[in-house]
C-alpha cells in the first residue's frame, strides 16, 4: 500500500521483519504533527518508542479469528490451507491467528471471510473481550458496538447462549453492525440505536458484563500512508472525545450488577482518554466501583500512568493496561473494573420524542428500553 505524504513525496510502508533504520523514525517524526509526537515522548518509555513510531510505518500482520458459531480451528485451518495463506495460531487466544500483512487481500476476499467463519480483527480487540469474560447464559451490555466485531466475539464465547445488548449511536454504523451480526450468526444481540450515555439510567444494575470500546482519537490507528488518520489530530478533539467518554463510562458502571465487570477501552494513547476517564469514574462512584487487574498474556504492555500534566490519578488506575503497538498488535488502553454495590440513580423518563428513544431490532421483535426494565 502506498500513500502520499503532505508535502506529495510518495511513502513507502516497511515489511515488520524489517528493523526500523533512522530514517524512517525521522519520516515518522517529521510527517506526524509536533504536539502528538511530543507527547508520545512523555507517555511511551524509551525502549518501547521506536517500536511506537515504526508502528505508524510499517505494515501490520493481519490479525483473524475463527468464528465459533460457524467454524471450528481444524476446519478454519483446512480452508486456509486451500486457499495457500500462511498463517500463525495466536499463542495466547485459542481462536486467533496471525497472517503476514500480504495476504490481507487474499483473507478478506476469501469466502471463509464473507460466509462469516473467519473475522479479521486485531489482536489487541481480541484481547478486550478475553478480559471481558463473557459466559453463556450471561447478559451483557455493549456500549458502543457498531461494526460489532467485539459484539460478535462474546457471541461466540457466549456459544449464542444467554443475551447481548448491543447499542450504537450512528445510524449507517448500526446497519452494519447488523449485517456483520447476521453474517456471524450472532442470534442473541438486540440491537439500539440510541445514546450509550443514557442506558445507564434507563437499565441500573442490571448487566453481568459491559463493554465499553469508547469512540476515541483513535491514535493508534494512525499510519503515514492515510494522511487522513492524522490529519484532524488535535488536542480539541482529545478533549472532546474525553468529555464523551466520561459520560459513557458513567453509563456503564451504572448498567452493571453489582458484582458485575466493566471492561473500558479505547485505540488512543492520550491519558486524557485513558487512566483520566477511569479517575474520573473512580471519584465519581467513590467505592461502588474499583479496577482489578487483569492478567494479560503478551509482553508488550505497561501500567496505566499515575500522573499527566500534573494531575495525579487515583492509585488504581495503575492497573490499567496499555498496550504497546508492535508488528502483530495495535496501541491500546483496556480497564476493568468490578461495581461492587447498587448504583443509585434518580430515574427520569424523558418523553419518547424528546429522548430519541432507542429503536431496537431483533428478528423484526420490537422491545423498547422500558420492556427490558421491566424484565422481559
Ligand atoms: C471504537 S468504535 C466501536 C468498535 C466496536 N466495538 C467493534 O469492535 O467493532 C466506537 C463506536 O461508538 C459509537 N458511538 C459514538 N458515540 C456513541 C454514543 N454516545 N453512544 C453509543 N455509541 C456511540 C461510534 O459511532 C462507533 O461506532
Amino acid at each position: 500500500m502506498h500513500g502520499h505524504t503532505g508535502e506529495g513525496k510518495p511513502l513507502q510502508e516497511r515489511s515488520p521483519e524489517t528493523s526500523p533504520c533512522p530514517d524512517d523514525l525521522e519520516l515518522a517524526i517529521r510527517h506526524l504533527p509536533p504536539e502528538f509526537i511530543a507527547r508520545l515522548r512523555r507517555i511511551v518509555p524509551g525502549a518501547w518508542l521506536e517500536d511506537c513510531l515504526m508502528s505508524f510505518l510499517a505494515s501490520k500482520c493481519v490479525g483473524f479469528r475463527v468464528n465459533t458459531l460457524k467454524s471450528d480451528q481444524p476446519t478454519l485451518e483446512r480452508e486456509l490451507a486451500e486457499m495457500a495463506v500462511s498463517f500463525e495460531k495466536g499463542e495466547w487466544l485459542p481462536e486467533a491467528y496471525l497472517a503476514p500483512p500480504s495476504m490481507r487481500d487474499v483473507l478478506s476476499h476469501s469466502p471463509a471471510f464473507t460466509e462469516g467463519r473467519l473475522y479479521i480483527q486485531d489482536l489487541s480487540s481480541m484481547l478486550a473481550v478475553h478480559v471481558l469474560d463473557p459466559q453463556p447464559g450471561e447478559e451483557i451490555l455493549d456500549l458502543a458496538a457498531a461494526p460489532g466485531g467485539k459484539t460478535c466475539f462474546v457471541a461466540a464465547r457466549m456459544q449464542n447462549r444467554g443475551r447481548i445488548a448491543a447499542v450504537e449511536v450512528i445510524r449507517e454504523r448500526m446497519y452494519r453492525l447488523m449485517a456483520n451480526l447476521r453474517t456471524a450468526g450472532a442470534q442473541i444481540v438486540d440491537v439500539y440505536l440510541t445514546d450509550g450515555r443514557t442506558v445507564g439510567n434507563k437499565t441500573p444494575n442490571r448487566f453481568d458484563r459491559v463493554l465499553l470500546d469508547a469512540p476515541c482519537s483513535s491514535e493508534a490507528r494512525i499510519h503515514l500512508t492515510e494522511p487522513d488518520s492524522y490529519a484532524r489530530w488535535s488536542l480539541r478533539k482529545i478533549a472532546e472525545c474525553s468529555r464523551k467518554q466520561r459520560g459513557l463510562l458513567v453509563s456503564a458502571v451504572k448498567a452493571a450488577k453489582p458484582g458485575g465487570l466493566i471492561v473500558y477501552c479505547t485505540c488512543s494513547f492520550a491519558p486524557e482518554e485513558n487512566e483520566a476517564v477511569v479517575d474520573y469514574a473512580l471519584k465519581e462512584f467513590g467505592g461502588e466501583v474499583e479496577v482489578i487487574p487483569v492478567s494479560i498474556p503478551i509482553s508488550n504492555w505497561m501500567p496505566g500512568l499515575m500522573e499527566w500534566e500534573g494531575q495525579k490519578f487515583h492509585p488504581d488506575v495503575t492497573k490499567s493496561v496499555r498496550i504497546l503497538p508492535t508488528s502483530e498488535m495495535r496501541g491500546f488502553f483496556l480497564c476493568c473494573l468490578i461495581k461492587r454495590r447498587e448504583s443509585t440513580v434518580v430515574r427520569n423518563r424523558p418523553s419518547a420524542s424528546r429522548s430519541g428513544k432507542g429503536r431496537h431490532q431483533r428478528h423484526a421483535k420490537k422491545v423498547g428500553w422500558d420492556d427490558i426494565e421491566e424484565g422481559s
